[in-house]
C-alpha cells in the first residue's frame, strides 16, 4: 500500500481514497468491498445474520489481506478500533492518515444518504458520544490528520499530497 486512509463514517475515505488512487495512479481499495467479496453478502447482512463480532473477524482478515496490497486503502469506520487490526495499523510502513470531521459535518454530509442507517439511528447526540469514544483510536494509529470539514475532496487530497511528498 501507499497509503492508508482511517476516519469516522463520513469522513470522506471512499471519496478522497479514490481521488488520491488516481493522483497516485494506483488502485483504490475499500476495506469494506472487499468484505462484502469475501463474505458474498451485504455489510448490513452480514451484522443482521452473523452479528458483529463475525463482521469483525471477516474486517481483520480483510485488512490483513489488503496490506500486502498495491494501492490506497481505505478502512471501515470501526477498523482501528479492534485491538488487532490497532497493532496492524500502528506498525506498518505505510503513511496511515486521519480523516477527521466534525459531528455536524457529519450529519449535513449523510443527510440524504439511506445507505448509513447507523448515522440516522445515532443522530447528533449518538454521533458525538461514539466518535469521542473512537478519536483516540484514530490519532494514536496515524501520522498525520487532516480536518476535512472545510475542504472539498480534491482540496483534502491536495493537503495528503503535500504531507505525503515533505515527509518523503
Ligand atoms: N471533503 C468533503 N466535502 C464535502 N462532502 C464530502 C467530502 N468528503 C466526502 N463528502 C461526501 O460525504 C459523503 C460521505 O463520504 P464517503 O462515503 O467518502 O465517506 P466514508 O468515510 O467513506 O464513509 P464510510 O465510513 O461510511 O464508508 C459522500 O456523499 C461524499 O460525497
Ligand atoms: O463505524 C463502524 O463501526 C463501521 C463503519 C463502516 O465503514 C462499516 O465497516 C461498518 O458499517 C462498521
Ligand atoms: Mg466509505
Amino acid at each position: 500500500m501507499k497509503a492508508i486512509l482511517v476516519g469516522f463514517m463520513g469522513s470522506g475515505k471512499t471519496t478522497v481514497g479514490n481521488l488520491l488512487a488516481k493522483k497516485l495512479k494506483t488502485p483504490y481499495h475499500d476495506l469494506d468491498d472487499v468484505i462484502v467479496e469475501m463474505a458474498g453478502k451485504s455489510i448490513q447482512q452480514i451484522f443482521e445474520e452473523s452479528g458483529e463480532m463475525a463482521f469483525r473477524q471477516l474486517e481483520h482478515e480483510a485488512l490483513i489481506q489488503s496490506l500486502d496490497q498495491e494501492g490506497v486503502l481505505g478502512t471501515g469506520g470501526g477498523t482501528p478500533i479492534q485491538d488487532m487490526n490497532f497493532e496492524l495499523l500502528q506498525n506498518t510502513k505505510v503513511p496511515v492518515i486521519l480523516l477527521d470531521v466534525l459531528p455536524e459535518t457529519i450529519m449535513e454530509r449523510l443527510r440524504d444518504d439511506t445507505g448509513r442507517p447507523l448515522a440516522q439511528e445515532l443522530g447528533l447526540t449518538g454521533l458525538v458520544t461514539l466518535k469521542s469514544e473512537r478519536d483516540e483510536r484514530y490519532e494514536q494509529v496515524s501520522d498525520f490528520r487532516i480536518a476535512t470539514d472545510d475542504l472539498k475532496p480534491t482540496e483534502v487530497v491536495e493537503a495528503i499530497s503535500r504531507k505525503l511528498f515533505v515527509n518523503q
